[in-house]
């Protein structure tokens, strides 16, 4: 047998690579040595800026060289460093040096010891995942967020008045619509936007164990927590003032268990759509050329809810080991958050998978409403409630007398199968309001709604 191509271990870089859209400019080991450069580049400007040491502020051309550094990261950059950091066994210090290396292809030389100037690795690292998962959640995975809830909105605008059986503990229960339904998973999950949208994501730069020790000896006279507030602000960060060696990665905790959070609302609504396509209650479009089952023709799978339902199971599974994992560091540092962050992307690729597979689904699906119609009319006992509430509201205003409302209902309806005509005849059986009467013969399961309806316009 002959051995393979160096192959990918995970599925995300393989055949779901489409689905995780631009996550790989942020949340790669690529995308983390670029913003790790982005950060050394700036340590750079911001010390030129401020004359330290006697230096002077670069020229706005000298700027922008450094900066195209950043900007024009690629294939052989990358290469560059894995080289660098093969003799160095340091990833931070590999960075280092390629930053050296460019200073002096631009005639920076006398810059070179102020590259990675008092700073400990940490100091670069939290920045460059602060910055990096900030623009993998605001570039990548909220706007695919947004836009599955954007979808599931207008699926429940468009069976807001869609009546339909419930099912409470899989019982016939109180009518509800598709709509208000498909609503309450836009309410949630934009609740969760919203807090997404919130997070905070904080950095520190402090140095070697968040004292500022190396930097203080090297210029007493510098404000150094200002000049590090300053610095982590102009990345557009906030600035964690008091930490050992590494940002206390709270934060990120916070953020992750959002994130998880979502994907568990999303499971629910995977789940659910599985189980009225089950019930016959959506019916999927068969897409042309593809197949169902390798054996049983006539089958039409709901395989994107239960990719989408392992991959939030995944997602989560990721995010709420790195949230556990990342808020605890023995002493002033070790290094497991270095090796675990190093997975943030599988997180949330696992997420943008399911996010993906949940929209396809979504427009592959139609309301039947012939089924919703026969699943209310062959239930007419759900009408039970209605009934005996009327009636206790009847005795409450003095028009009837009626023993137990509760009871009485309860011997009619429970465990049985009742018929339009047995419960007309019940209700004008009844001594009550004629009002009332009028109201309850009016009603059927599928008007037994209240404002489901008008609920879906909350939205
Ligand atoms: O500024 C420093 O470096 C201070 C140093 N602490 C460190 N801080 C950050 N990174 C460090 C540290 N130590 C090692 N390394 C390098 O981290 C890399 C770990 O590799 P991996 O498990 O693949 O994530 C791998 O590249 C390691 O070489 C300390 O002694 O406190």
């Amino acid at each position: 047998m002959t051995t393979l191509p160096p192959q990918p271990l995970s599925p995300l870089d393989g055949r779901y690579r489409s689905a995780v859209g631009t996550l790989g400019e942020h949340l790669s080991e690529a995308g983390l040595n670029r913003a790790r450069v982005h950060v050394e580049v700036e340590w750079l400007i911001a010390q030129t800026d401020r004359g330290f040491f006697g230096t002077s502020p670069l020229t706005d051309d000298q700027k922008a060289a450094l900066r195209r550094v950043v900007t024009e990261f690629g294939q052989p950059d990358i290469d560059e460093l894995a080289s660098l950091e093969a003799t160095t066994r340091h990833d931070v210090k590999a960075v280092e040096y390629y930053v050296r290396r460019r200073l002096s292809d631009l005639n920076l030389d006398h810059l070179a010891e102020l590259t990675h100037f008092a700073c400990t690795s940490e100091d670069i690292n939290n920045l460059s995942y602060a910055v990096t998962v900030r623009d993998a959640v605001q570039q990548v995975w909220l706007p695919k967020y947004r836009s599955v809830i954007a979808t599931i909105a207008e699926l429940a605008r468009a069976h807001r008045d869609d009546a339909m059986l419930s099912r409470t503990h899989g019982q016939p229960a109180t009518p509800s619509t598709m709509g208000k339904e498909l609503a309450v998973f836009v309410y949630r999950l934009e609740r969760i936007a919203k807090q997404v949208e919130a997070s905070e994501y904080l950095g520190k730069f402090s140095g070697a164990t968040g004292t500022f020790s190396a930097h203080v000896v090297a210029a007493p006279d510098v404000s150094w927590p200002d000049v590090s507030r300053e610095f982590v602000e102009s990345l557009g960060l906030g600035w964690n003032p008091l930490t050992t060696q590494i940002e206390s990665h709270d934060w990120q905790a916070e953020l992750y268990g959002r994130i998880s959070h979502a994907n568990r609302v999303l499971h629910n609504l995977a789940t659910d759509i599985w189980t009225y396509i089950s019930l016959g209650i959506f019916r999927q479009t068969p897409v042309a050329g593809a197949t169902g089952s390798s054996t049983m023709p006539h089958k039409v799978n709901p395989i994107r809810f239960e990719n989408a339902e392992a991959n939030l199971e995944l997602s989560s599974a990721v995010l709420d080991s790195l949230a556990a994992t990342l808020v605890t560091s023995r002493l002033q540092r070790d290094l497991t958050d270095s090796s675990a962050q190093r997975n943030i992307g599988v997180g949330f690729g696992h997420s943008m998978l399911a996010l993906d597979n949940i929209q396809r689904g979504l427009g592959e699906i139609d309301l039947d409403l012939a089924v919703l119609a026969a699943d209310l009319d062959g239930n007419w006992e759900v009408l039970g409630e209605a009934i005996q509430t009327v009636i206790r509201a009847e005795v409450a205003a003095g028009r009837s007398n009626i023993a137990d409302p509760y009871a009485l209902l309860k011997e009619l309806t429970r465990g049985k199968r009742i018929g339009q005509a047995d419960l007309v005849e019940f209700v004008n059986g009844l001594e009550i309001g004629d009002d009332a009467k009028q109201r309850l013969l009016a009603l059927t399961p599928g008007t037994y709604t209240g404002i489901a309806s008008e609920l879906v316009d909350r939205l």
